[in-house]
């Protein structure tokens, strides 16, 4: 057998939830302020990792928001989102569904097709090089209203053939997922899969409306669903894929330590966990670091983390053959490392 770290670098995974404005590292944040003459409030490089001292998602929202000022071009997201893929290709990544916050841009004068063709050229990068395929998630801000995402549903008729879900991100609390029940009808009726982030600090009442009033297909991070035992047990039963983001929730103050992450009883409770990077530049590791600090904090056993690269396969939105294919590599990688000295 292999070492534990060797393992789970080379274990065949997908990434579920990743913000791609969150894998903005400062040296491309300097280089894209550069390029765009844009000024940072930033000397160094130091500097900005300074900052990254977060005590709830609202500090680090804050933040992001104005770190993503510095992306202005179709350029700039095409890079972008190939240093993330670069890096996930290194990490064992073959599958990822990301998002965009497209309101994030559009509020600041950059087109909607800027955001959007500059990831889509990206993805095709990341595939003709790496074989690694992806997926668009556009995702809604919930700190602002419906009708704002509306707006945002319209400007993406032209892309929705490229665009796989919508999804619902940023402030949680006080902006529960009924807030946004129609547009994910539209989105729904358009043929769009749903997803949302809630329970990462909002209550499990935030989870039920996520099933009930958005009828999701995938919960992104769902942590406090732990505290509703019925909750639980209706996520378990309807085999609903949760997004867990161990390094995030650390950072972010939703678990006070890495070796108290909630992991393996979301597994034992029979809910189909994975393990995603959320926001890597700014969380302080990308999808295998997340393994890792897992695998560490709580001992997990080797066929713990095969039960969470298999769960990234189970949750994607690929059609059966393609996950089938995934675990299939998936096994084979296992067993060529049971048969290695
Ligand atoms: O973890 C997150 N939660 C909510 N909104 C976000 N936007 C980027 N990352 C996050
Ligand atoms: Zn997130």
């Amino acid at each position: 057998m292999t070492d534990t770290d060797t393992f789970i670098t080379g274990l065949p995974k997908a990434e579920l939830h990743l913000h791609i404005e969150g894998s903005l590292e400062p040296e491309q944040m300097f280089e894209f302020a550069r390029r765009n003459r844009v000024s940072i409030p930033f000397a160094t490089v130091e500097d900005v990792r300074a900052a990254y001292q977060f005590s709830n998602l609202q500090d680090f929202l804050d933040i992001y928001y104005a770190g993503a000022d510095v992306l202005r071009t179709e350029e700039d997201f095409r890079d972008l989102a190939i240093a993330y893929f670069d890096r996930a290709a290194a990490d064992g990544v073959v599958h990822a569904e990301i998002f965009f916050d497209p309101q994030t841009h559009t509020h600041r004068g950059v087109p909607f097709g800027v955001v959007a063709n500059g990831l889509l050229a990206g993805m095709a990068d990341a595939e003709a090089r790496h074989g690694l395929t992806s997926k668009l998630i556009l995702s809604f801000l919930r700190h602002l209203d419906e009708e704002d995402a509306f707006k945002t549903l319209t400007q993406a008729q032209p892309w929705l053939d490229r665009i796989e879900a919508v999804g619902l991100d940023s402030s949680e609390l006080g902006h529960p997922p009924s807030k946004f029940a129609r547009v994910f009808a539209a989105a729904a009726a358009m043929g769009l899969k749903r997803v949302a982030h809630a329970g990462e600090e909002g209550p499990p009442a935030y989870v039920h409306e996520a099933l009930d009033l958005l009828g999701i297909d995938r919960l992104d991070h769902g942590n406090r669903s732990l505290e509703d035992p019925a909750l639980v047990a209706r996520l378990a039963r309807s085999g609903m894929t949760l997004t867990v983001c161990p390094l995030s929730n650390v950072k972010l103050c939703n678990v006070a330590s890495i070796d108290l992450h909630p992991i393996d009883t979301m597994l034992r409770k029979g809910l189909r966990a994975t393990i995603n990077s959320d926001d890597p530049a700014y969380f302080g590791g990308y999808v295998a670091d997340n393994f890792r600090a897992v695998a560490g904090g709580r001992g997990l056993r080797r066929d713990d983390l095969v039960t969470l690269a298999r769960n990234s396969f189970l949750g994607a939105f690929l059609p059966d053959a393609a996950i089938e294919a995934h675990l299939e590599r998936l096994d084979v990688y296992v067993d060529a490392d049971k048969g290695a000295i």
